[in-house]
């Protein structure tokens, strides 16, 4: 596939189709060698960070801050066992449902990772939204990220319909789950936080939520260039961009 122009250099924030983004994905697995170990952790760190920066401990009416984390069945999913991690070393109370394990060694080992860390995972899920509201102070959809497709596949469909329905506010991860990569949903999820991942997907212009933080803070510059992300430039050692 050659250079995909993906946009002008002009442009404000640049945002990527599905496709565009598995081309830069799977370039920075193979032309630069990262693995998806090291980009997962960055870009789990990165979720942490920005939901620190936008909900705050002292923001927060329960303490330990109480925070549930729903994991997906792919590279979303793990980003979301990741940022459960971090949470807790910032002084939250996650908690993880993760419903659909993949049976891979860096899936098994971040699963260990939490338990060792005391992090309690959900047997199943509270079937009402009041449940979850009562659960938790805030929800982190760790579901689906840019490989989302076709029609919502069960368990995850009766998930996506509990979490529609609750009234604590939604931190995505990368992708609102459910939402079309490129399209949006409007009859989807609609979190108060998107953390968009490496660069913004296009459906982030259909985001309406309060807070839009850009993490992932791995691109090296002549990947940049290549496809011209027009990526923001990151304050000083700050691994979340505050885009609005
Ligand atoms: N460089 C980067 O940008 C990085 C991104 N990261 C994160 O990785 C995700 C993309 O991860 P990926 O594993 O490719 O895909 P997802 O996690 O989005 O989802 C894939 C799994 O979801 C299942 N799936 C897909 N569609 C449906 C559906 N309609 N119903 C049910 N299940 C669905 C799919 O199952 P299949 O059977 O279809 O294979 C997969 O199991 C990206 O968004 C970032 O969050 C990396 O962590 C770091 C680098
Ligand atoms: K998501």
């Amino acid at each position: 596939m050659g250079v995909i122009k993906l946009a002008s250099a002009f442009q404000a924030v640049v945002r990527i189709s599905q496709e565009e983004a598995q081309v830069v994905d799977q370039e920075l697995l193979n032309e630069y060698q990262f693995s998806v170990d090291q980009l997962m952790e960055l870009a789990g760190l990165s979720c942490a960070v920005a939901i620190g920066k936008v909900y705050p401990p002292t923001s927060m009416s329960r303490s330990p801050p109480t925070v549930l984390v729903i994991c997906g069945p792919g590279n979303n999913g793990g980003d979301g066992l990741v940022c459960a991690r971090h949470l807790k070393l910032f002084g939250y109370q996650p908690t993880i449902y993760y419903p659909k394990r993949p049976n891979k060694p860096l899936f098994t080992a971040l699963v260990t990772q939490c338990q060792k860390m005391d992090i309690p995972f959900l047997s199943d899920l509270p079937l009402e939204p009041m449940l979850i509201d009562e659960l938790c102070e805030l929800v982190v959809d760790a579901i689906f990220g840019f490989s989302f497709k076709g029609d919502v596949r069960e368990p995850f469909q009766s998930i996506l319909k509990v979490l529609g329905g609750v009234t604590v506010p939604i931190a995505s991860i990368d992708i609102p789950s459910g939402w079309d990569v490129e399209k949006g949903n409007a009859e989807g999820l609609q979190p108060d936080l998107l953390i968009s991942l490496t660069v913004p997907k296009k459906s982030a212009a259909h985001f309406t939520g309060r807070y839009h933080c850009l993490g992932g803070r791995f691109v090296p510059p002549a990947l940049e260039k290549k496809y011209q992300l027009n990526l923001p430039s990151y304050p000083d050692t700050e691994c979340a961009y505050h885009l609005q």
